[in-house]
């Protein structure tokens, strides 16, 4: 069957709401224990059927990924043998080395886009693992929990309508650096949550979990704090974490609106600072 000459594929910014660091593997790799979730807000990928695979960046953050063989999209691509051939444009929207797994979710959408492009199946996970840790949990794009380095997803039951809101104060942070400069590499596991509970009792449980890499960044990129501190003090704030390795953090609201009127807020006391609002794709 023929297959069609185009595919897009949207790169949400993935989040991580909780971020356990429960061990170190004898490689170095540190056990985490996440619930994962995709916002909508991210990049977009568009590819169309050409001879050869190539690449053009471009959208607001262009200039802050390589654009050449070392960008995780072209790394991507190159998992399929023979190749697909590609003509791929990657519109930057996320900031990078940020916390948002934007390389790892642009990765993904081009798994996503070139298998829909051929028609042949994803690479497969242990594959995926070798462009980035947080690959596979891109590639399933849904609320998960997320545990060894990346490897073991969990679906995670229905989560409550929640909004957030991303904000980055332009700094960006060394995932290696920040897990060097962990002060404990052995902290609890998330404990499980049970299922059908409501926003209220949703936001109680996450409040009581933790980003164990949250003092660290802080320590490298102090600006964090000042992030953290201005969602906070926004309206209608449930809850102000960081996300990943950081520096992006991110509030948690219960309404779209409290979410965008906090993003208008911060965006007018910080106009450097990228500041976001969206949902929680589900
Ligand atoms: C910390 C997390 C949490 O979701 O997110 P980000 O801050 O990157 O968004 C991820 O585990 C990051 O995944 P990813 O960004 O794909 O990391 P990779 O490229 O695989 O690894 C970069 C480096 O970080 C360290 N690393 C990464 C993952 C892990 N579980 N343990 C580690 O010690 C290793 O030194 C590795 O060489
Ligand atoms: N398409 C891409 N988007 C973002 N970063 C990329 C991309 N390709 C390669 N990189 C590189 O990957 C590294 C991690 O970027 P990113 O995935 O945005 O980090 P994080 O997971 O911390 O948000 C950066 O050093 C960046 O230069």
């Amino acid at each position: 069957m023929p297959q069609s000459t185009t595919a897009e594929a949207f790169a949400p910014a993935k989040v991580n709401l909780s971020l356990h660091v429960t061990g170190q593997r004898a490689d170095g790799y540190h056990l985490l224990d996440s619930l994962v979730v995709f916002a909508g807000i991210g990049d977009h990928l568009n590819a169309r059927a050409a001879p050869r695979t190539s690449l053009r960046v471009t959208g607001p953050m262009q200039g802050t990924v390589p654009d050449g063989g070392d960008n995780l999209v072209l790394r991507a691509a190159a998992l399929f043998d023979p190749p697909v051939g590609a003509e791929i444009t990657l519109t930057k929207n996320l900031p990078a080395a940020a916390g948002l797994g934007g390389g790892s979710s642009d990765a993904a959408a081009c798994l996503s886009a070139l298998s829909g492009l051929s028609g042949r199946p994803l690479p497969p996970r242990a594959a995926q693992l070798t462009l980035g840790a947080d690959v596979p949990a891109c590639v399933v794009g849904v609320p998960l929990r997320m545990q060894g380095i990346g490897e073991r997803l969990t679906a995670w039951p229905p989560l409550p309508p929640l909004w957030l809101v991303l904000v980055n104060p332009g700094v960006g942070v060394s995932t290696p650096e920040v897990f060097r400069g962990l002060d404990s590499r052995d902290n609890a596991p998330m404990p499980d949550m049970p299922h059908a509970r409501s926003a209220a009792d949703f936001l109680h449980w996450l409040r009581a979990q933790r980003n164990d890499m949250q003092s660290a960044a802080c320590r490298i990129a102090p600006e964090i704090g000042g992030v953290l501190a201005a969602i906070a003090e926004t309206p209608g704030c449930q809850l102000a974490r960081m996300s990943g390795s950081g520096a992006t953090c991110f509030g948690l609201y219960t309404s779209p609106d409290s979410a965008g009127q906090a993003a208008l807020r911060i965006a007018r006391a910080q106009p450097r600072w990228w500041c976001q609002a969206g949902a929680i794709l589900d």
